[in-house]
């Protein structure tokens, strides 16, 4: 692809491994914490709960907060920065917070907090990814950057570029999921070709999933967290509260330090690379099986549309419309029963045959 690919390979190679600002001596490495900073006591409560699993390497906790609408819980402010120090001080977790302005910046040096996010409601934003990019300019802290509330990955590219360019190296991007109209089991549906595609463009950039506020619900936080882990990600952020019925903010998702100790015990780490000399020989095999029907498909596909051509000259002889939409909605029907007779995903098929589709009409045009 020329869409810029040279440039990020620079910008990969330049960035530092999560290592030099994290240890990783267990997969998965997670920053856990509660949504919102309370109190002092429920920081210190929380924070000692999470310490008890070896997984967890850093404490987080939001002290401001971007609300969708005014009037609900905004974020403790400075104050809950104290709390993050104390929290460091007993425990000896690196802390984490969100920021989105300068005088937020400003603020979190001076208190010490080690590693700040972006979040997804400021990445959409280049005025503000900019504005953060400045005040930072100059200073080596981690940054870790949320994807965009909508499913853009220019955006979220766009703002690990601006940070890039000031001077931060020490970078990751932050998956939470993307915010969606139409109602899904998740609050914000991973997308999981968007991290993809990210970590196509940056292989280094360090990946890290936020299971919590893709799930939205307690219960799924850790069938989201197995998937990042089956995916190969290995850093989780996870939201993490004493009382999470009784949070000002992300109640149904929040998990108490117990239950969220007891799943990172039960969640399964995939090996990083293949090894076992037979297993490489095995999986060779079957990827040239999956390689010779791509080419078949492919093959297919060309064939396919030289009919396309031949039946669009046709039609422009016999003035007939490009578009047939009878016959296309027959296609289609007849399509997603088979592909569903043989188990294949309905949704699936239909995504493939409007391309296909599409691509007809414009071969016709
Ligand atoms: C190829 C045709 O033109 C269009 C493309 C179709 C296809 O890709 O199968 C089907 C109907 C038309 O909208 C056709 O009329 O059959």
């Amino acid at each position: 692809m020329k869409d810029g690919i040279e440039p990020l390979k620079k910008l990969s190679r330049a960035i530092a491994p999560v290592e030099k600002w994290l240890p990783q001596d267990r997969v998965p490495w997670v920053i856990a914490g509660p949504c919102s900073a309370e109190s002092l006591q429920q920081m210190l409560a929380t924070a000692r709960g999470l310490v008890k699993s070896s997984h967890v390497k850093a404490f987080r906790a939001g002290v401001w907060k971007p609300r969708t609408r005014p009037n609900a819980f905004e974020g403790i402010g400075a104050v809950g920065l104290d709390w993050l120090k104390a929290v460091k001080d007993e425990t000896g977790l690196p802390t984490a917070t969100e920021v989105a302005n300068t005088e937020h910046i400003e603020l979190c040096l001076k208190a010490g907090v080690d590693i700040l996010w972006i979040g997804a409601r400021t990445t959409v934003s280049p005025f503000s990814v900019q504005e953060i990019a400045n005040a930072l300019r100059g200073v080596d802290i981690p940054v870790l950057v949320k994807n965009p509330v909508n499913a853009d990955l220019g955006l979220w590219l766009g703002a690990v570029e601006r940070l890039f360019d000031v001077g931060i190296r020490k970078l990751a991007a932050l998956h939470r999921g993307f915010s969606t109209y139409v109602e899904t089991e998740f609050r914000n549906p991973p997308n999981w070709q968007i991290p993809i595609e990210l970590k196509r463009r940056l292989p280094n950039l360090p990946l890290i999933c936020d299971p919590s506020h893709i799930a939205g619900v307690r219960h799924l936080v850790e069938p989201v967290a197995q998937m990042a882990l089956d995916l190969g990600i290995t850093g989780l952020m996870i939201e993490s509260h004493v009382q999470p019925d009784e949070a000002l903010s992300d109640a149904k998702q929040q998990l108490t330090p117990k239950d969220l100790c007891r799943m990172l015990e039960r969640l399964r780490a995939r090996n990083a690379t293949v090894t076992d000399r037979d297993l490489k020989r095995h999986m060779a095999r079957l990827r040239s099986e999956i390689s010779h029907i791509d080419a078949k498909i492919i093959e297919d596909l060309a064939e396919r549309m030289k009919w396309v051509e031949e039946i669009g000259r046709l039609k422009q002889q016999h003035n007939v419309p490009v578009l047939q939409l009878g016959r296309w909605e027959n296609l289609l029907e007849d399509h997603i029963a088979k592909a569903e007779k043989v188990g294949l995903d309905a949704e699936f098929i239909k995504d493939i045959f409007e391309t296909i589709h599409a691509q007809a009409i414009k071969r016709q045009l």
